[in-house]
């Protein structure tokens, strides 16, 4: 790295990393973005982020997948988050994917969304996935060149929660087209998205918007709306990021039975309209 003191922190390392200075190779960046699968086609990818756990990414990557396969596009999501995966329950799919020389076959949702999960391959949905971080790393590049995800818009990736090995692969293998991040109104939630906002700023991948969880509950006998985590304050943390504001979900216990039950088609989400709008005309 002596010969490389631009690459030597943190803030001027970007997809290309240290590997790609011009410096270093005499030549242009080298790009890390690995190839698709030969025999599919994804027109756009689009990652699904958070700073912490538990604040409803899959759930809004999924609602977001489903919103636009009613608008009559073709969608898939690749679920990055290995040792957590919880998109195959949320719409009651099991594996095991099969495949044939063209690749592994996605297993299709209710509503025809491919989902492609560690769930749908291992032999015990309940067994603990114990590996280090390169090998969960390379099952994330093998979903995006190993599946035949066949002709798809759009391609949701539900990211692990954090900035950790995980999203810096996906950033750098994957042509993300933007990211949309997940967080709660907690304060403390909203330090830890600002980690993510940076990330995505270093990795040069656009932040499409921001949607916010459990922003409420409605009381079911007077309609009231209840803050259960307090005021939210999003509005004013978007706008000096200049970042849009695209929803604010309420926490609605039919939703998380549900997503339990394994009957995510069966949601009706209407608070994520400017989401899809803005996922529409990227
Ligand atoms: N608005 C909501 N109302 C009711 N239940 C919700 C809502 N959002 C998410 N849930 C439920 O909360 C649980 C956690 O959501 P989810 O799995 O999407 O979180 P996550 O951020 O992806 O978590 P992790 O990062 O740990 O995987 C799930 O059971 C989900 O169905």
């Amino acid at each position: 790295m002596a010969e490389n003191q631009e690459c030597s922190s943190a803030s001027s390392c970007s997809r290309e990393s240290c590997e790609g200075c011009p410096s270093r190779n005499g030549g242009g960046p080298q790009s890390f973005i690995e190839e698709l699968n030969p025999f599919s086609s994804v027109k756009k990818v689009i990652g699904i982020v958070s700073g912490k756990g538990g604040v409803g990414k899959s759930f809004v990557t999924a609602s977001l997948a489903s919103a636009m396969r009613k608008q009559g596009y073709e969608t898939g999501i690749l679920d990055a988050d290995i040792t957590g995966p919880s998109i195959p329950k949320m719409y009651g799919i099991h594996g095991p994917a099969e495949g044939n020389d063209m690749g592994l076959f996605p297993i299709p949702a209710q509503d025809g969304t491919k989902i492609m999960s560690l769930n749908l391959l291992v032999d015990d949905e309940e067994a603990p996935v114990v590996w280090r971080g390169p090998v969960i790393a390379s099952t994330v590049k093998q979903f995006w060149h190993d599946v035949y995800w066949g002709d798809l818009d759009y391609l949701f990736v539900d990211m692990p929660p954090g900035t950790g090995d995980v999203p810096l692969t996906v950033f750098q293998s994957l042509p993300v087209d933007g990211i949309i991040i997940v967080t709660s109104p907690q304060e403390l939630v909203h330090l830890i998205v600002k980690k993510a906002i940076n990330m995505a700023g270093m990795m040069n991948i656009p932040v499409l918007g921001i949607v916010e969880n459990y922003s409420y509950l409605k009381c079911p006998d007077c309609g009231k709306e209840i803050k259960i985590f307090g005021e939210s304050h999003l509005e004013e943390a978007a706008a000096k990021r200049n970042i849009p504001v695209l929803g604010k979900m309420p926490l609605n216990p039919e939703y998380a039975r549900l997503a339990d039950e394994g009957k995510f088609h069966q949601l009706e989400n209407s608070y994520l309209e400017e989401a899809v709008k803005k996922i529409t005309n990227i």
